[in-house]
């Protein structure tokens, strides 16, 4: 049962017949963004978090569902991990954080966060299916999907059985990294999922003086990478104190000049959805 009057993909769609997604008649979610990027540690999660505050910013009503199951760090992230989820006959609710954003999350299912979640793969994507079939999201503009890493088993559940928009993409300016995540594009378009573009995260450092921008990687071949997979670059994020600090200040101590830059990449994301 597919009820696509509520389905986020439902202007787009060519595949009603064979659809395997189930929507929750509960829920009007208006546009569902994945951010992906096939390595692991790029900084995923921290994107995630950063683009979901700055659409709460610009006044949207915003939820984030951490996909990766086995490393769940958006409740920390988002300053709720000693909130718990509550389940009740109609299903899941999820917390809020103070600027009013909804976050599910395996963790805040759990008794104990540092418990380790040792499942197999047909579990995992049980609990991945259930946040978006379960969850009460109520009404939101966007709600963003912190991917699991890599391309394979729980990346393939999320894609199939979530209504995705479109997926941003996160790199580093390394020729290893581009390489695997250019195997996450490649799987998006073959799920027939929009690539909206890549945000190039830890791109350079500042120095805090003369605020020259140092690239870090020798082998940086980002303008090359993006014109072979036909991206585009929305937006590059430097490597800095600020944002390793959002898990201990939330985004209070986010500086002018990174809010404007985060500023950026959200209405690009948003033109471009
Ligand atoms: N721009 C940045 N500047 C400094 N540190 C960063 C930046 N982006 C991410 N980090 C740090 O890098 C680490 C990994 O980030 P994050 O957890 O977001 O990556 P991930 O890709 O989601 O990882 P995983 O594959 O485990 O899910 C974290 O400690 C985070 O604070």
């Amino acid at each position: 049962m597919s009820n696509c009057e509520s389905c986020p993909t439902k202007d787009k769609c060519s595949s009603k017949e064979n659809c395997m997604i189930e929507n929750n008649p509960l829920n009007q979610v208006k546009k569902v963004i994945g951010v992906m990027s096939g390595k692991g540690g790029v900084g995923k999660s921290t994107v995630s978090v950063l683009l979901a505050n700055q659409l709460r910013k610009q006044g949207y009503r915003v939820g984030i569902l951490d996909a990766d199951i086995t490393g769940p760090s958006i409740p920390r992230l988002m300053h709720v991990e000693n909130q718990r989820a509550e389940a009740s006959e109609m299903g899941i609710f999820p917390v809020n954080t103070k600027n009013g954003m909804k976050v599910i999350s395996l963790n805040l299912l759990m008794e104990d966060e540092n418990q380790p979640v040792i499942w197999r793969g047909p579990l995992l994507a049980g609990v991945v299916k259930q946040f978006w079939t379960d969850v009460i999201w109520g009404d939101l503009d966007y709600l963003l999907i912190d991917m699991p890493p890599g391309t394979a088993d729980i990346a393939l559940t999320v894609m199939q059985s979530i209504p995705i928009n479109g997926v941003v993409m996160v790199s580093v300016p390394q020729d290893l990294v581009s390489m695997i995540v250019a195997k996450a594009v490649n799987m998006a378009r073959k799920m027939d999922i929009d690539v909206i573009g890549v945000v190039e995260n830890m791109s350079y450092i500042q120095c805090p003086d003369c605020k020259t921008k140092i690239q870090m990687y020798d082998d940086d071949n980002t303008e090359e990478f993006l014109k072979d997979m036909n991206l585009d670059l929305i937006g590059e994020l430097p490597m800095c104190k600020e944002i390793i600090d959002i898990s201990k200040n939330g985004m209070e101590t986010i500086s002018d000049n990174l809010s404007s830059t985060l500023d950026d990449i959200t209405k690009k994301v948003i033109s471009k959805i």
